[in-house]
């Protein structure tokens, strides 16, 4: 297993609003990220009864999320949920909580409790206001991941509406991103808002390629979110982003 010191980033680039960290391997960023995740846990734990940790799905997060489940914490003290979803029930393989079932909730973080979004039987409607009301509970940490239009969460450049999104003052809203890209197959989806990121105690980004690094740069250029939502990250008062990037 790697240690703290064979994890340390290759470069960083400290600013008030971002932290950046470039690491050498894939093996290292996502080490580095569970320490970090576990690290802000402990803490969550020493302080109070429970943890919360937010999670985002995608192609990226696997790794770090299966590294995390190899965290010696109090897992049973730990709620699980989603920063976003997509209108599909749990069990759906496509389905962001499949992913977190299949990477974090093995090992020892398999006495976690996991709030998915959807649940067979309930409305996009319903299923929003049971988030917005799990939602009270400040996440100790959130992980954000950054699709190659630029969108986190499930809020995307050109959705319909987003200005009124992005505003909302409730941590979830549902989201209709037809004609969207970035949405895939799944237009119709619930995410997070900034309303829902600013308590967090802590968010870390996990992005991974040149490209995704070079659209960040060009995100920090900018304070428009509508333009560019993965803005929101950094644009939403509350806690300096953490970034961790690799090759
Ligand atoms: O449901 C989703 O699609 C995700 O939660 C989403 O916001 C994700 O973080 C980005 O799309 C990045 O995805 P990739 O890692 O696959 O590029």
């Amino acid at each position: 297993m790697s240690t703290r010191d064979d994890i340390l980033p290759e470069a960083e680039m400290a600013g008030p609003r971002v932290h950046f960290l470039s690491y050498q391997s894939a093996e290292q960023w996502a080490w580095a990220g569970a320490v970090v995740l576990a690290g802000e846990l402990r803490r969550a734990l020493e302080q109070r009864p429970r943890a919360r940790l937010l999670l985002s799905g995608g192609s990226t997060p696997g790794p770090v999320y299966r590294a995390l489940a190899r965290a010696p914490l109090d897992w049973d003290r730990i709620d699980v949920a989603l920063v976003d979803e997509r209108w599909l029930q749990p069990d759906d393989p496509d389905s962001n909580s499949h992913l977190v079932r299949t990477t974090l909730l093995q090992d020892k973080a398999e006495s976690a409790r996991f709030e998915t979004l959807t649940r067979p039987g309930r409305s996009i409607e319903q299923a929003v206001a049971a988030a917005n009301l799990h939602a009270s509970q400040v996440p100790d940490a959130v992980v954000l991941g950054m699709g190659d239009d630029g969108h986190t969460a499930s809020l995307f450049p050109g959705l319909r509406g987003l200005e009124q999104l992005l505003a909302s003052p409730n941590a979830y809203v549902p989201v209709d991103a037809a004609g969207c890209p970035g949405a895939g197959p799944w237009p119709r989806r619930i995410s997070l808002t900034p309303a829902g990121l600013a308590p967090s105690r802590m968010r870390l980004l996990l992005i991974r390629g040149e490209h995704k690094r070079r659209l960040f740069e060009q995100a920090m250029d900018g304070d428009d979110p509508v333009e560019l939502p993965i803005r929101m990250a950094f644009t939403t008062p509350g806690t300096r982003l953490r970034v961790h990037w690799c090759a």
